[in-house]
This record gives C-alpha cells, sequence and structure tokens, in this order.
C-alpha cells in the first residue's frame, strides 16, 4: 500500500519511505519578536532576519511540493477549528493561563482584543505574541494588573514554532503529544492538542503521550526506523521516563512496533535532539555526527512477560545494532563533515545532519553544509538543496522544520 492510498491521517512506519503529506509553519511576526535580553530563553542564538527566512522557507516547500509532497501549514489547520466559537474561547483561555496572562484586567483587554480578530489573524497573533504597547486600555483589577512591570509582552512570542518536528510526532497510525522540556516552547503543543482533539481530518490518529505528563520529550528525538523499530533520544530535551512511557503504550498496541532503541546522547545544546545528530537517509545508511559515537550508549526496549518492558543495555557498535535490530545485511554509517572534525563540528552547528528524507536515497538538506552533502553523494544520496543563511540560526534544518504525515510503507 502506498501512503497516497491510505485512509488514516496519520501514516508513518518509517524514516525515508516516499513523503506524501508534511505539517509546516512558515516563520512569521514572531521572529521579529526575538529581542537580545532573551535570546537564550527563546532558544536562539542569534536575531533571524524575517524576510529573508520566510524566502528560505518558501523554497523548501517548493522543493517539496515539487516532489509531489502534500504541505500543509499549521496555520491554516488552526484556522479551520477557530472558525468555532466555542473552540476559539476554550483556546483562547488556555493559551492566556499558559502564557502566564492570568490577572483579570489583562484577561479581559486580551479578549477584547483577540475577539475583533478574523480567525487567521487571531492564530497569526497568538504564534507573534502580544506586546504591551498594542493594549491601549486595561482596566486594573488585580495587583499584577497595578504595578509597573518592564517585561516588553502580555504574551510571549513562539519563535521556535517553525520547528515543527517537535512539539508532536507522528508515529504509525498515531502520535506523541509532546511535554516540551523548556517553558518557551509548551504553548507550541497546545496547537496540537487543539488540531487532534477538534480538526475532523485528524479524529482518528492514536496517543501514545499527552501534554498532561510531567516528563518531557521532544519530537526531534523520535525516529521511526522502520515498522518495527523506533528510536528515541535521551537527550537535554528528552527524559528516560518519557522514553519508557512511550514504548510501553506502543509496544503494548496492535501497530506492530516490537523494539524501541533508547540513544542516551549528551546533554549539550549543540545537539538538543537526536536529529541533530543521526538521521536515516536510505534503508541501510545514516549520517552520524562522529563527536557522539564514543560517548553514545544504547538500550533495547522489548515487551517483556505480563506487561512488563524488557530493558537491555546494547555493547555493540552503533553500526551493528541497527544492523541486527533492523534486521539488515549491512549498515553505512556517513559522518557528518565527511569525518573531519573541524568540519564535522562546524556544520554539525548548522544542521549538517539534520536531513529530511523524502523517498529512500533523497534527502533535502541545507545548502551551506557542503562537505556533508558531498560525503552524502558520495555514498549514493541524492541531495536536494536551498539555502540556509537565516534559518539555520535556529538550530534546526530541514527534519527539525518539518513534522511527516503519511509517508509510504516499505
Ligand atoms: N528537531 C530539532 N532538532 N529541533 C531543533 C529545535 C531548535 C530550537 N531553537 C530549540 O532549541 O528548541
Amino acid at each position: 500500500m502506498t501512503g497516497a492510498q491510505t485512509n488514516k491521517s496519520i501514516c508513518v512506519y518509517n524514516e525515508i519511505g516516499k513523503l506524501r503529506t508534511v505539517l509546516l509553519h512558515r516563520p512569521g511576526q514572531e521572529v521579529e519578536n526575538i529581542v537580545p535580553d532573551y535570546l537564550r530563553r527563546l532558544l536562539f542564538d542569534e536575531i533571524v532576519y524575517l524576510e529573508q527566512s520566510k524566502r528560505e522557507h518558501d523554497q523548501f516547500a517548493d522543493l517539496l511540493r515539487d516532489e509531489g509532497v502534500e504541505v500543509v501549514y499549521l496555520t491554516d489547520l488552526m484556522e479551520d477549528i477557530l472558525g468555532d466559537q466555542k473552540i476559539r474561547e476554550e483556546f483562547l483561555k488556555e493559551f492566556m493561563i499558559e502564557g502566564k496572562a492570568v490577572t483579570r484586567g489583562l484577561q479581559e483587554a486580551l479578549t477584547e482584543f483577540f475577539g475583533g480578530l478574523s480567525p487567521k489573524d487571531m492564530i497569526d497573533k497568538c504564534i507573534a505574541g502580544v506586546r504591551t504597547n498594542e493594549l491601549k486600555h486595561i482596566k486594573p483589577k488585580s495587583l499584577g494588573d497595578m504595578v509597573k512591570n518592564p517585561y516588553p509582552f502580555y504574551l510571549d512570542p513562539i519563535p521556535n514554532l517553525y520547528f515543527q518536528r517537535d512539539p508532536f510526532a507522528s508515529i504509525g497510525s498515531g502520535i506523541s503529544l509532546n511535554v516540551m522540556s523548556n517553558e518557551t516552547r509548551n504553548r507550541e503543543t497546545l496547537f496540537a492538542k487543539y488540531i487532534f482533539n477538534y480538526h475532523p481530518r485528524f479524529q482518528d490518529a492514536k496517543r501514545w503521550y499527552n501534554r498532561d505528563k510531567t516528563h518531557p520529550i521532544e519530537g526531534g528525538d523520535i525516529l521511526v526506523l522502520s515498522n518495527k523499530v523506533v528510536a528515541i533520544g535521551i537527550s537535554d530535551r528528552t527524559d528516560p521516563t518519557a522514553v519508557e512511557r512511550v514504548a510501553h503504550h506502543l509496544l503494548s498496541s496492535e501497530e506492530g512496533f516490537e523494539t524501541v532503541l533508547a540513544f542516551d546522547i549528551p546533554k549539550k545544546r549543540a545537539y538538543m535532539h537526536l536529529d541533530t545528530v543521526f538521521t536515516m537517509v536510505d534503508y541501510d545508511q545514516f549520517t552520524i555526527y562522529p563527536g557522539i559515537e564514543e560517548p553514545l550508549d544504547v538500550y533495547s526496549i522489548t515487551k517483556g512477560k505480563e506487561n512488563e518492558l524488557h530493558i537491555r543495555y546494547e555493547y555493540e557498535d552503533l553500526a551493528v545494532i541497527l544492523k541486527e535490530h533492523m534486521k539488515l545485511p549491512a549498515v553505512n554509517l556517513i559522518r557528518c563533515g565527511g569525518g573531519d572534525r573541524i568540519a564535522a563540528a562546524r556544520e554539525q552547528w548548522t544542521d549538517g545532519s539534520n536531513t529530511l528524507a523524502i523517498s529512500p536515497g533523497k534527502v533535502i538538506c541545507y545548502n551551506r553544509n557542503y562537505i556533508t552533502n558531498e560525503a552524502l553523494r558520495k555514498n549514493r544520496i541524492e541531495v536536494l538543496e536551498f539555502d540556509s543563511y537565516e534559518l539555520s540560526r535556529g538550530r534546526g534544518g530541514p527534519r527539525c522544520m518539518s513534522m511527516p504525515l503519511i509517508r509510504d510503507l516499505l
């Protein structure tokens, strides 16, 4: 069966099967609300130039469309559901509370402000954030409305939303609705919550994790290696307890997954998710950042007796672990930066290892990582490139920016 024929809204049983439908978010005004004082808290290292980042993002979307992929935008899905007055009110209430706009006077002013907006403008504004100079009259009703506060936002911007890989993750015919590790990204998962609760297109999607849980897990750590094996990073962002919970739900479902490989990678900003150091590019080929090979620990999780999980430390090298669990004759690891230490570190920083496969052996990459791209081509991988001056400043690449909804089965 091809993905085009599935009647499921989510169908992701591999990393490389022909990509049919993908979810993106085009960067918008939220990026213009990144200021130096709050850079780090917003998880950016630099200010992004919006116009150029839009051009680059459009190139990315066009490449996908030229390959026959249906590109769905998060804001369009949200617009569809915010037309319903009841859902709109429920959403706004939750959005304000989670955005820490809790004082009475402020909530009333924000409700009035958003009340005058179309669903499209409302969702754009929720993402962009609300500056204090945008609300004219707040009737002070709580102490918090009265005291002076130099902070420039009533609602913070959500600038990491263009990294659609992270707030939820498609696995099989369901999703892991994630708990984000940093508060600044938590409201991103609210959009996914509302889409999966209310959008008619997605009512059949199963859940492997939910945003009301305590332990964080982010989509950049989740790789569906095959219809039997899922890899999940234990990283700066993903906690082992969350990995275990997702494994428990997946392995006890009817989906057919048999093993979760937990990759314990160094907890470091440069490689905050597994997909910044490891991605799959073909049936038996992967990219890897050499800097993680030495410290990497891998655990295999399988179904044990009586609903318990069986967890085992894997002693072999990564290539052997992958070969055995994926039942492949051999596995080739393609090193970021062609294996050169300096080039590898430099290109990993701009997401050289973060490829998005659109079919087996065909990937989309940033053009700036030319040494890694060359290494991929030497291994007979077809590489499609696009500009990457600005988008890369957010520390994410083509895989981070996309969430596959439907891929062909292999
Ligand atoms: N899947 C990924 N690697 N996403 C990268 C996210 C980058 C984003 N600025 C963050 O720090 O959260």
